[in-house]
């Protein structure tokens, strides 16, 4: 039988989780699910940072768990895009049991960068470096747990991290 999991991508803010599910999706002809915007389109247009701001960090990470546990159970299997916080959930992290997980990860002044792309992200904290070496030494070692696939993105392009995916799909 042919390998056909839901692939879900995670990592910190910034780390290129719709990028590389954007091409993936494509590349597959599977539906894509990416946190920020789908919640954007379910409650009213709120960006993540304007949930966190209005509702609280609590609200929107139990949303974000909620987005995970819906995409895992799509058929056909969805490509999603997790949000960052989602590795933090136990009841995420058994979920993710039954997915293809990729992990990217990058060191955190690198992902400081990237993240500043958009205005959607909460910015919890002001040093944003600071803010992602915490997190990341709380949730580098959930990644690594639910993990099946991992990539250095600041070595790497998303497209070269999709090619990668592909070919290990390939070898299933
Ligand atoms: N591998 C990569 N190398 C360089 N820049 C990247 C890479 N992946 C994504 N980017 C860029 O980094 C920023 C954040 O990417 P994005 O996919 O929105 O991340 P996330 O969804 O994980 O927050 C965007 O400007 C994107 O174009
Ligand atoms: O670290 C976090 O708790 C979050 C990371 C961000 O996700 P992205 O990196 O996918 O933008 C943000 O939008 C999300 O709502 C909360
Ligand atoms: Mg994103």
């Amino acid at each position: 039988m042919k390998y056909d999991p839901p692939i879900v991508v995670t990592g910190l803010m910034g780390a290129g989780k719709s990028s590389v599910a954007r091409i993936l999706a494509r590349e597959l002809g599977r539906p894509l699910r990416d946190s920020d915007p789908d919640l954007a389109a379910r409650y009213g247009g709120a960006t993540a940072a304007e949930t966190a701001a209005r509702e609280g960090a609590d609200v929107l990470h139990e949303r974000e768990a909620r987005h995970l546990r819906e995409a895992l159970a799509e058929r056909p299997p969805a490509v999603t895009a997790a949000a960052a916080s989602v590795v933090e959930n136990p009841a995420c992290r058994r979920a993710l049991s039954s997915a293809l997980v990729v992990w990217l990860d990058a060191p955190p002044a690198v992902l400081a960068v990237r993240m500043l792309s958009s205005g959607h992200r909460p910015h919890f904290e002001p040093d944003l470096a600071a803010m992602l070496t915490e997190q990341r030494a709380v949730r580098g070692p959930l990644f690594a747990e639910v993990a099946d696939l991992t990539f250095d993105v600041s070595a790497l392009t998303a497209d070269e991290v999709a090619a990668r995916v592909l070919a290990s799909l390939e070898g299933r």
